[in-house]
């Protein structure tokens, strides 16, 4: 449990309603939570209804209290949120950064001091502890802020320290990656529409099916085509879906679909470096 420092999370959108639902279960107490979004009043009062945080009437008060920023609003908004927040940062606060593709050395850049920054890639499900969150630390983040990051992430899911080059690869791969799955979902449930049963027989399904699929990748050291085979009998149904499967060229759909968000974060990262520099 965090020992009584506040965070503020400026931005009060799904990563941070997701964030919030996570680390006030373990990380820490509601009451050391502060939110700020930019003009959304009535968000605001949902989470503190919904969680218990506290809210405050901009972002530039909700940092001046914080020993730990989150940012979490999109990287387009981040030259606007730093402009507010950065006259408002005590001595030693540590900014973590959520956004998709912008760096930590950005972020220095915006904040104009030698400040520690830990830029992370979670995902929505750390609303149920199951986030898979990436880390890295910038230039002036010391062991122990990378250890506080850690151990904020740890308790909405697992975490991996990386370099920091390889966080557009897992913002494409594990930051997207849920979506994948729920668009996955929405095509079983369309099929299963159309194949003729009803939806409040065929969803159960489907979600015991995701999870049992998952479980067993999680129980079993078998690679997973290995447990694919074992669901395959010659001549069955399985084979002949699979089959439908690869005429559409599923894996190299699923592959080019991970590579193109990779490339999209490393844009945004550009992107944002483009706009400041104009500026
Ligand atoms: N959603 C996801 O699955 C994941 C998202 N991320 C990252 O998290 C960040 C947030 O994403 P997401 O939650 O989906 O975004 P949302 O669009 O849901 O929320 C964005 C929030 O930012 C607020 N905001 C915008 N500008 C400012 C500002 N200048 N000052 C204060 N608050 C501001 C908005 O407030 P208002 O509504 O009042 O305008 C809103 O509350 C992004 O950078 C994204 O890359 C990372 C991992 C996963
Ligand atoms: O779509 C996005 O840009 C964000 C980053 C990862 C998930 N959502």
């Amino acid at each position: 449990m965090n020992n009584g420092q506040t965070i503020a999370l400026i931005g009060a959108g799904s990563m941070a309603e997701a964030l919030i639902a996570g680390m006030t279960k373990a990380f820490c107490r509601p009451t050391d939570v502060i939110v700020a979004n930019r003009q959304n009043r009535a968000r605001l009062e949902e989470l503190a209804r919904r969680y218990g945080v506290r809210v405050a009437p901009n972002a530039r008060e909700a940092a001046e209290q914080a020993d730990i920023i989150v940012l979490a609003m999109k990287p387009k908004d981040v030259v606007e949120a730093m402009h507010t927040i950065t006259p408002a940062l005590g001595a030693t606060p540590l900014i973590l950064s959520l956004l998709a593709g912008v760096t930590t050395e950005t972020i220095e850049r915006l904040a104009g001091r030698d400040i520690p920054v830990v830029r992370a890639m979670p995902n929505t499900s750390a609303a149920v502890g199951l986030s898979a969150t990436a880390i890295a630390g910038g230039r002036f983040a010391a062991k122990e802020h990378l250890e506080v990051a850690k151990q904020l992430f740890e308790t909405v899911g697992i975490v991996a320290v990386v370099p920091e080059r390889d966080l557009h690869a897992v913002t494409g791969l594990s930051g997207s990656g849920p979506a994948y799955v729920y668009y996955l979902v929405e095509a079983m449930e369309r099929a299963a529409a159309d194949i003729g049963l009803e939806p409040e027989v065929a969803k159960p399904l489907i979600l015991q099916t995701i999870i049992g699929a998952a479980e067993m990748l999680k129980a079993s050291d078998k690679h997973p085509s290995v447990l694919r085979r074992e669901v395959t009998s010659p001549g069955g149904t399985t084979e002949a879906g699979i089959g439908v499967l690869e005429q559409y060229r599923f894996q190299e759909a699923v592959i080019a679909c991970i590579r193109r968000a990779t490339a999209r974060s490393e844009e945004l990262g550009s992107a944002l470096l483009a706009a400041i520099a104009e500026a």
